[in-house]
């Protein structure tokens, strides 16, 4: 049954979390009085369609239904989780929670609030165990942290519902063990806020020049391994306690002014604004939005490939989400060709003609067969024992098209097949069409011998059981036709 989630306040991050929760299949109700935020959220709306998916390498749950509410009593109705993501302003905030608790008593309420505590929330509620702070960083459709941070009043099943929302949804909850204003990352950012704003005060940088020191360097490192993992290898191979003995007597230097806070007037709001626009006036927000959402979906993407970081955190939420995928596949032979993977048209599978591009057709028989190959018992661990099918010849047909978020179905038939090879006959499909036929001849080899051999007789049984199940199936149109132009 599709989920639902309530977004109070639907500004840059109830946009952002009404983004994330859509996309991950949830049906989003919204109250905001602005009579732009239905705008608004649409605009995030189509940045986070272009960028969220690109990070995925199985099919995203079909999108959730978004709706707009007039009321908070509306807005919360039949929701299992409200995220509150109103002003910063704290009684604004309660004001709000008595009226979700009066509509919907019990709900879990998630805020997002930038520093208050939990504790400081809860205040005047009936109910303070169910409101928790789940704080997350902009782009919320992209970023995955969120740091849960309960009070004593939340019992450890709140945090940890809260905390499995959140993961189902893609993110990381990072639950905080101690109460404090600000929680881990806006601390750590609010000190480092606070020395660029003196060096800005003191003629020492521009804002340009603050952002080149983080862009061309440490904050490239603090994106894939943080802080303290990062001067751990500054420590050379003494590690962490040779950087302590090198740089411990700093903290002592007058390097930073982090006790002071430089007086926030008009004349400092007037030299960070006027230097901000100098330096990045020539762009629209939402155009400097998808920049950055590119941006981050490459350096994601990275982080994906070497499952390191918060790209760990993007195949753990793809591998929950292919298992309902392989929940729909075929496990046992059939006279019908078998359904052996779902996949979905991704932003990076498109081409300059704006449909998927002809690699991708390739990958998608890869993944039909592959996941032929686990069934017949040929999968990763029978290649670590060092047998293995090799491809020796494939014929891709184009027969339709298929277009960015189409969601594809590969089935397969076998066509012939021995101990020592087989031929397949893949189909594309885009609902009862057929976009691509592949067919292949795959040869079983002994890795090492780098020779044809017979599989094993376990593979061999199951391979031959399909194959006799395909066995009273016609011959596919065009299986077996060579490349050529028709007289
Ligand atoms: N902007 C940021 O970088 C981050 C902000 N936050 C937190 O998220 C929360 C929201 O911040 P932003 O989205 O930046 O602010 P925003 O100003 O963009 O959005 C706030 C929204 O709340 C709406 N609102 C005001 N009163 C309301 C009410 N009674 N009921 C429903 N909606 C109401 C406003 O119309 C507005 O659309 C704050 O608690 C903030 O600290 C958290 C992480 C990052
Ligand atoms: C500036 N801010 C305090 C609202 C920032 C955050 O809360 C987190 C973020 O996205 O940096």
């Amino acid at each position: 049954m599709t989920r639902t989630a309530t977004i109070i306040g639907g500004g840059v991050i109830g946009g952002g979390w009404a983004a994330r929760f859509l996309l991950n299949g949830w049906n989003v109700q919204v109250f905001d009085p602005d009579p732009q935020a239905e705008r608004k959220i649409n605009a995030v709306l189509s940045n986070a369609r272009l960028a969220l998916p690109a990070l995925s390498d199985v099919p995203m749950p079909v999108e959730g239904k978004l709706s707009f509410h007039d009321t908070i009593f509306d807005a919360v109705q039949g929701s299992e989780y409200v995220q509150e993501s109103v002003s910063e302003r704290i009684e604004l905030k309660k004001k709000v929670y008595a009226q979700l608790q009066q509509a919907n008593p019990g709900v879990l309420i998630g805020s997002s609030t930038s520093g208050f505590k939990a504790s400081d929330l809860q205040e005047g509620s009936p109910a303070p165990e169910n409101i928790i702070v789940a704080h997350p960083f902009n782009p919320v459709y992209l970023l995955p942290l969120s740091e849960v941070s309960g009070s004593p009043r939340n019992t450890t099943e709140t945090v940890e519902r809260t905390a499995q929302i959140m993961r189902d949804i893609g993110m990381y909850p990072l639950v905080i063990r101690k109460e404090i204003d600000a929680f881990i990352g806006n601390r750590f950012l609010e000190a480092v806020w606070r020395e660029a704003l003196w060096m800005l005060k003191d003629g020492i940088a521009t804002t340009s020049e603050i952002d080149e020191a983080i862009r061309m360097g440490f904050g490239l490192r603090w994106g894939q391994m943080g802080l303290f993992e990062t001067y751990r290898v500054a420590g050379g191979e003494a590690g962490m306690r040779h950087f302590m003995a090198q740089f411990g007597p700093a903290l002592k230097w007058p390097w930073t002014k982090l006790m002071d806070v430089p007086e926030f007037n008009d004349e400092l709001v007037d030299l960070v604004a006027n230097q901000s626009d100098a330096q990045s006036g020539a762009y629209g927000i939402r155009e400097l939005e998808r920049i950055r959402d590119q941006n981050l979906v490459g350096f994601l993407r990275a982080l994906k490939e070497r499952n390191w970081g918060a790209g760990k955190v993007l195949r753990d939420h793809d591998a929950a989400r292919a298992a309902v995928f392989h929940a729909q596949t075929d496990t046992a032979p059939k006279a019908e060709p078998l359904t052996m993977a779902h996949m979905q048209v991704l932003p990076g599978w498109i081409d300059y003609n704006g449909h998927m591009t002809e690699s991708r057709y390739y990958f998608a028989n890869s993944e039909t067969v592959d996941a032929f190959l686990r069934l017949i018992g040929a999968g990763m661990d029978y290649v670590a024992g060092g047998h293995s099918y090799y491809s020796a010849e494939t014929h891709i047909r184009h027969l339709g098209e298929a277009k960015l978020g189409d969601r594809l179905v590969g089935t397969i038939q076998i066509i012939s097949a021995d101990e020592k090879r087989f031929r397949s006959f893949v189909r594309i499909m885009k609902g009862d069409e057929v976009v691509a036929t592949v067919e292949q001849l795959c040869l079983h080899v002994d890795m090492a011998a780098g020779k044809t051999v017979a599989a094993s007789p376990e593979v061999w049984a199951n391979l031959k059981a399909i194959a006799e199940g395909h066995a009273g199936l016609a011959l596919p149109e065009g299986a077996g036709r060579a490349v050529g132009q028709k007289k």
